[in-house]
């Protein structure tokens, strides 16, 4: 079942248990049991899901005030609510050394993974949203993702915690500003381009970005398990933000979207971005795009590292449908909700396997 995850994790009293990575590494020949799914849920093995369909849903970012370019944009979000951005003006260098920068991170020995760990005190009971660690337990029958992650704000600047980012590789904090700071750029391109293709106001969207909306890079680290089959490296869901920047390996499969209840293999081009609608932008845009459902599968013999930056509005800002997208024939398609309740939502919807934004559908 797909469950919209929040960018921010649930507070809980995690119990202290080993990351999946340390998992991997002992060579057990099958995950314990907390990450089995349920029968039901099985997905066979990856041959479970299809072959991405042609086209390949790209986007030329430095074309899209043509109105071709700004075309195929509105036929992917239509279709996949995601695309793959070309030509996003980010050098390949400053890709390459995000890239190497991460792996060095999961690379570390645990005991040097764990200056970032998102415990308190290391205690066990208490974490934090931001650092590094994996699911946290908040039930026994939670069925846990086949992944560890690095969680950390980038947005906005001013409350970056910097006691939470690596201090090795030692680029890596120069390194991820950097980065940070281009994709917002190209955050906001999007968005602008949306809006152009609902004919709203041009900055409709990033307007309702306020200086305190929060963004956060995730990093995620699939590492390879004994039994796919068994398990997902990260379960269904769709983001709970308004829009997701996505890194991906382009030498590891492992995404799938799903579309009219079908699984889907998402292709992966080097130095492209994947970026996806989230949840609070379908719920803004009246559901003419709507927010991709996706999980991630794993692999016997390779480890697959991803880097979400999802970018979330203000806790106090309203999510609804733009005014400038409704009239008599076209009525509001989902309740409004201050996104502050949707993100407490989103989390207790996230533990049950369900999408938050369905309650809300008019
Ligand atoms: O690892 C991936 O390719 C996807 C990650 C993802 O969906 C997420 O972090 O929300
Ligand atoms: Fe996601």
């Amino acid at each position: 079942m797909a469950a919209s995850h929040p960018s921010t994790e649930m507070a809980a009293s995690p119990m202290v248990r080993p990351t999946v990575q340390e998992l991997a590494a002992a060579g057990a020949e099958e995950p314990p049991r907390q990450y089995v799914l349920p029968e039901q849920d099985r997905h066979g093995d990856l041959l479970a899901a299809d072959e991405f369909p042609e086209p390949i849903p790209l986007v030329d970012l430095s074309r899209l005030t043509d109105a071709d370019e700004a075309e195929r944009l509105r036929a992917a979000l239509q279709t996949w609510g995601f695309f793959l951005a070309t030509n996003h003006g980010i050098e390949d260098s400053l890709m390459d050394a995000m890239t190497s920068v991460s792996r060095e991170f999961f690379r570390q020995p645990a005991e040097e993974r764990q200056k970032c760990s998102n415990l308190v005190d290391g205690n066990g009971k208490d974490y934090q949203v931001e650092g590094y660690g994996s699911d946290k337990v908040v039930s026994d029958d939670q069925v846990l993702n086949w992944s560890d992650r690095l969680h950390l704000r980038v947005e906005p600047e001013d409350e970056r915690n910097f006691a939470k980012w690596p201090s090795h590789p030692e680029s890596f904090r120069d390194v991820l500003q950097e980065y940070a700071s281009r994709i917002k750029k190209i955050r906001d391109l999007v968005l602008r381009s949306i809006a152009k293709l609902l004919e709203i106001d041009e900055d409709y969207f990033v307007n309702q970005i306020s200086n305190k909306a929060p963004g956060f890079a995730r990093f995620n680290y699939y590492p390879p398990c004994p039994r796919p089959d068994l398990v997902l490296g990260l379960r269904a869901h769709s983001d709970g933000g308004l829009l997701t920047i996505l890194f991906n390996d382009d030498t590891v499969g492992g995404l799938q979207v799903q579309r009219d209840g079908r699984w889907y293999n998402v292709p992966a081009k080097p130095h492209t971005l994947l970026i996806n609608l989230a949840d609070c932008l379908e719920i803004m845009n009246n559901g003419i795009f709507t927010s991709p459902v996706h999980r991630v599968v794993t692999n016997v013999e390779k480890d697959r590292l991803s880097l979400a930056v999802f970018y979330a509005v203000d806790a106090e800002t309203m999510l609804e449908p733009a005014p400038g997208l409704l009239d008599d024939k076209r009525p509001p398609r989902y309740k409004k909700m201050v996104a502050k309740d949707f993100v407490a939502g989103l989390f207790e919807h996230f533990r049950q396997g369900k999408r938050f934004i369905d309650t809300l559908k008019i």
